[in-house]
């Protein structure tokens, strides 16, 4: 970890020139893996099958269709909510509010698709398209970015993220300056978070399912379970979508391109890896494979929505009669750490379910590549990295109290491994 100067907090991502690396690696692996999918050797450590030169990357008629999905998602995020939700206390003692309407806006976006579709909108020319609407996302994260960036210049330092003020202009366009940069109530951080990707990444798979249908006469069984795992996961995160106001990302980062990027383009164009793999490489599929990978993702499921819904009820109200029982670490901060029930077992078990799950998702497309298995690979990168982010941001909010309990549960995600 590199530290900055006259400053003792640590610098993460390899400090500037990491966060330099990541934001051309980023868009590079997300490309490579697009052009792959659809290629016949589709070798994920292979050479892509050809470089796109601009004519395939720019299509001005594909980047206001991308701006028009934002838009819509915009309007349905401004909709009258069903509840009006408060973050956790910031610096200068106040509670951003914000709207719960992720799974309206999940619902009222399948109407308008199923309306658009019976008038005749060919969704499964959408496939197509995946080069060009990845670039349009890239660019509009990448100009997004600059424009948080200029916007954070201005705001009181009290509004500023504690990652993403190093003074280094890479280092912090990276991270994000701003904590929560809002126009009015719009919150953008927020609104990227769960909205035009998640929403996208299910659109995206629907259009490779229906363009299956289109090809093969129907879809496989492979591509029913990759869409029917993802839409339960994205509709799921949408339902609670209130736990994500505890999350590091909206508590701690700040907004800036590695998230700006990675809910825009890197969430609906890499996380429906497994649906473009199955329509360009079919994979055969009986019932008992097909009940015993459904089993495997109820499985994950079930760790990651209990270990998660245990830990939000504790935190809400810590004498629910669901947790009341549970035992317990007092912390110098007055809150309080689980130590018995899930969160007793590993010191994350929700990482435990979501990896699971993730395992389920890449199962359908078979053996034979390892490209459909890259989002189990870099998802288990991307939560060893963040359990090691987030241990020691508890390390510093809660002190001796944390360490008692990483004596207590000493595994991390994994029960006996890990
Ligand atoms: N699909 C994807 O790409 C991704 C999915 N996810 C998923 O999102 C969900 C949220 O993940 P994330 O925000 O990383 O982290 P967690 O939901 O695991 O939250 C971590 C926080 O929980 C609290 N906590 C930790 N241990 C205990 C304990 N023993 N008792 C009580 N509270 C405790 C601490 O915060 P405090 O004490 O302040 O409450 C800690 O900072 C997870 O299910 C994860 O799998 C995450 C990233 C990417
Ligand atoms: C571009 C980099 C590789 C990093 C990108 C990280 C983002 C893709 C993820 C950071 C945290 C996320 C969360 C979710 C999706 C992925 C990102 C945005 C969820 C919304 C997924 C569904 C869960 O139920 C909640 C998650 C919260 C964190």
């Amino acid at each position: 970890m590199a530290y900055p100067q006259g400053s003792r907090a640590p610098l993460e991502f390899g400090g500037p020139l990491g966060a330099a690396a990541l934001m051309v690696l980023l868009p590079a692996t997300m490309f490579h893996l697009l052009l792959v999918a659809r290629s016949g050797p589709a070798r994920l450590l292979g050479p892509p099958p050809y470089l796109p030169g601009p004519d395939v990357l720019w299509s001005p008629r594909v980047l206001l269709l991308w701006l028009t999905w934002l838009g819509l998602q915009a309007a349905l995020y401004l909709l009258p909510a069903r509840k009006v939700a408060e973050g956790l206390e910031l610096k200068d003692k106040s509670r951003l509010r914000y709207p719960i309407n992720g799974f309206q806006a999940l619902v009222l976006t399948a109407l308008l698709v199923g309306l658009a579709v019976s008038a005749g909108l060919p969704l499964g020319a959408l496939p197509e398209m995946l080069v060009p609407l990845a670039f349009a996302a890239t660019l509009t994260a990448f100009i997004f970015s600059f424009l948080l960036y200029l916007k954070a210049l201005g705001v009181p330092p009290s509004a500023l993220a504690p990652g993403g003020t190093s003074g280094n202009p890479i280092y912090d366009f990276f991270l994000g300056r701003e904590l929560n940069p809002r126009i009015c109530s719009f919150d953008f951080k927020y609104f990227c978070e769960l909205r035009p990707g998640l929403i996208g990444w299910v659109l995206i798979n629907l259009a490779l399912l229906m363009q299956e249908a289109e090809l093969r006469g129907s879809p496989s069984l492979a591509m029913w379970l990759v869409n029917g795992f993802q839409l339960f996961y994205v509709g799921d995160a949408l339902w609670h979508e209130e736990a994500v106001l505890t999350t590091m990302d909206i508590t701690h980062d700040g907004f800036g391109f590695m998230l700006a990027f990675g809910d825009l383009a890197w969430v609906p164009f890499t996380y429906s890896l497994q649906a473009q793999f199955l329509l360009h490489h079919p994979q055969p599929l009986g019932l008992p494979m097909a009940s015993a990978i459904c089993l495997i993702n109820a499985l994950g499921y079930y760790i990651f929505r209990r270990a998660n819904s245990q830990k939000n009820t504790f935190r809400k109200n810590p004498s629910d009669p669901r947790v009341a029982g549970l035992e317990t670490i007092p912390t110098a901060t007055g809150r309080q750490l689980l130590v018995s029930g899930w969160w007793g077992l590993v010191r994350h078990p929700n990482y435990l379910g979501d990896l699971i799950m993730a395992l389920a998702w890449s199962l359908p497309c078979g053996v034979s590549h390892l490209l459909p298995y890259f989002y189990f690979l870099y998802f288990t990168a991307l939560l060893v990295h963040r359990e090691a982010r987030d241990e020691q941001q508890c390390l510093q909010k809660y002190g001796l109290a944390w360490q008692e309990y990483c004596r207590r549960v000493p595994y991390r995600i994994v029960p006996y491994v890990y």
